[in-house]
Parts: C-alpha cells; sequence; structure tokens
C-alpha cells in the first residue's frame, strides 16, 4: 500500500467568514462560515482522506487548544503523529468579499524550542522511512532555523520518500535548497522568490524551468482563476479551470490542487489525467468555506470543464 504522511509545522484554526466589503480601519461585521482546523498539510490530508487515501499526519500542535484539532484527526480517519508544544496552535482569518476577494490575516502561532525541533526531526527520520510520498506544507514557526528547516528536508529525501513542498517567503527559498521532487509555488510566491514580475506565461515558465536545472523535478505553479502550469525536463502541461461564478472561499484551493496530485500520483494516473484532476478538485475547493469533497462523483462536470494543454 502507497504510504503517505503530511506535514504541517505551523497549523492554524481558520475563522472563515464572508463581508460585502471590508472597510479597513472600521468595524466590520463578518457573517461566519466556519472554524476549522487547518493549516496547508492538515487541508491536504483531508482532502486525502474524503478521497479515499489515509494519510499520516504530523507537525507541531499547541498543547492548550490541541481538542479540536485531535477530534477532526479521529473523525477523518487520520494517524495522528503530531508533537505537542507549549501554548496555542494560532487563529488565523480569512474573509471574502462579495466580488470574490479574500483578505487572509495569518497570524504567527507559537514557538518551537531547539529541543523540540531536535525530538521531532529525530522521530520524523524514523517514522517516514518507507513512505512513498510526504508533503511538507506551510509556514515556519518561531524557533526554527532556516539552514536546519533544509537539512531536515533533505534527510527526508534521503529516506527515500518523494517530498512535496508548499511554503512560502523564507520558508520556500530554505525549502528549494533541498530540491524536494515536486513543488506548487503560487506565481506569487514564485515572483517573490526570483525577485521578478510576471507579464507572461512565458516568463512563468522560464522561472520554473530554472528550479528544474536546480534539481526539482517537477514544479506545479498555480494562478488562482487563471490555473496552472505543470513544468518538468520531459514534458509542459497547461491548465485551465472551469469558470467558477460562485466563490466562496479560496482558502485551500492550493491544498486541495497538492491533495489531486497526491491522489493522481497514488492511483497512477497519467499527466493529463493527474493535471485535469488536481485542477477539478482545486476549483471545487473555492465554491466551499472548508476544503473537502463528498464523492469523486461531485468532481465529474468540474473535472469536463478543465482544460489541459501539452505546451510542450
Ligand atoms: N477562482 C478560481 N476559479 C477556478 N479555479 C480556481 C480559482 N482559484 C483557484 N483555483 C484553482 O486552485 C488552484 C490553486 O489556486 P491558487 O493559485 O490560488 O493557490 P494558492 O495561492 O496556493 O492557494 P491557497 O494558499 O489559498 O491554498 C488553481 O491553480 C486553480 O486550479
Ligand atoms: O501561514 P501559512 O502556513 O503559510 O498558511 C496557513 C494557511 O493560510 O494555509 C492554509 C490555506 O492554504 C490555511 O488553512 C492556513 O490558515
Amino acid at each position: 500500500m502507497t504510504k503517505v504522511a503530511t506535514i504541517t509545522l505551523n497549523p492554524a484554526s481558520d475563522l472563515v467568514g464572508k463581508v460585502n466589503f471590508i472597510e479597513v480601519g472600521e468595524v466590520n461585521s463578518v457573517e461566519t462560515l466556519g472554524l476549522y482546523p487547518a493549516g496547508k498539510g492538515i487541508n491536504v490530508a483531508k482532502v486525502l482522506a474524503d478521497l479515499g487515501v489515509k494519510a499520516t499526519v504530523t507537525g507541531f500542535l499547541g498543547a492548550d487548544n490541541k481538542g479540536d484539532f485531535e477530534h477532526e484527526f479521529a473523525q477523518y480517519g487520520l494517524d495522528n503523529q503530531f508533537a505537542l508544544v507549549p501554548g496555542k496552535t494560532r487563529v488565523n482569518i480569512k474573509v471574502t468579499q462579495e466580488d470574490g476577494e479574500v483578505t487572509d490575516l495569518n497570524f504567527q502561532g507559537f514557538s518551537v524550542s531547539a529541543a523540540d525541533w531536535q525530538a521531532f526531526t529525530a522521530k520524523t527520520k524514523t517514522l517516514l522511512a518507507g513512505y512513498d510520498y510526504v508533503a511538507v506544507c506551510g509556514s515556519l514557526p518561531k524557533g526554527i532555523d532556516l539552514a536546519d528547516f533544509t537539512a531536515w528536508l533533505k534527510d527526508l529525501s534521503t529516506l527515500g520518500c518523494k517530498v512535496i513542498f508548499d511554503s512560502s517567503n523564507k520558508a520556500l527559498e530554505a525549502g528549494l535548497k533541498a530540491n524536494p521532487w515536486l513543488i506548487k509555488p503560487n506565481y506569487r510566491e514564485l515572483e517573490v522568490l526570483t525577485n521578478r514580475k510576471f507579464e507572461n506565461t512565458e516568463q512563468v515558465l522560464a522561472a520554473a524551468r530554472e528550479l528544474n536545472a536546480q534539481g526539482i523535478t517537477n514544479v506545479v505553479v498555480s494562478m488562482g482563476s487563471k490555473g496552472s502550469l505543470w513544468v518538468t525536463k520531459d514534458f509542459v502541461y497547461q491548465a485551465q479551470p472551469p469558470k467558477i461564478t460562485n466563490v466562496v472561499s479560496t482558502v485551500g484551493a492550493g491544498d486541495s490542487m497538492v491533495a489531486g496530485f497526491i491522489y493522481s500520483l497514488v492511483n497512477g494516473l497519467d499527466a493529463e489525467q493527474t493535471l485535469t484532476f488536481a485542477s477539478a478538485i482545486s476549483a471545487y475547493a473555492v465554491t466551499q468555506g472548508n476544503v473537502g469533497v463528498d464523492s469523486l462523483a461531485t468532481l465529474e462536470p468540474f473535472k469536463a470543464q478543465v482544460k489541459v494543454t501539452k505546451v510542450q
């Protein structure tokens, strides 16, 4: 059986809501859509569980408010291997305006001590031996040294698992030094990383190719409603997602896309089917406040509207 783990070093409870228009500096009344145990790797694992792939989940959780997370992991049948640290897991606020624009307020969260990090890295090197796919997703909590993070990611690859990595800013930069097997930056994250402003697809493609040349096998650049590009040394595919007119929240679209890739890899889908599936499930994600899908059948109309083209 294919073994999958997701790692969320800095999880969050997502408080998701909706408002006509956010007035900065004013009191805004927000309609509550939900409070969800989340964070990128946890979102990936939740979507995978809905698709029948039960992952191991690990990372750090604040000991003071671990209950909702533990309950969620049990509900989804996830193998909970999180390490507890003192304090609370952060709450992130996500508000969608009527025009579909989402404002994220991502807080910093707990600190991880050197001893916590050492114990965690030692544990994961044993725990994850024999895993096929390990998705490392999201930001780093305070206290984790960037060079130590790079070294640990390299160690994960030497265990024999394929490392899938989705992060941003300094953590993205540090993680890329370990040459993960698949990365999924969005185009803004790639702009920040390369210190460029992309004006067309060719420029995005060129940046992705540089990452291939560096040793990253799969570079998937997501571009929100404009779709995505999957760039490898052997092929380049471009996907256009369905047009979604009822955007509820785009939070977790990228995580759903990562889950779609892992599901497709586990099930041996070919490249075109993989990008179609990942695009369909990520487009479906924006029609709801949380992530997930009740059945594969729900995705069929979305799959039918995805357009995948082989660019090279
Ligand atoms: N408005 C939309 N309509 C249709 N599909 C969408 C829309 N927004 C996102 N998607 C789908 O989700 C994928 C990932 O979206 P995006 O590029 O916004 O990821 P992201 O910024 O990593 O998301 P997040 O960090 O919020 O999870 C896109 O490539 C696309 O397939
Ligand atoms: O601060 P990070 O770790 O980069 O991102 C955290 C986060 O925005 O990512 C998920 C959506 O992708 C949310 O569930 C969560 O709040």
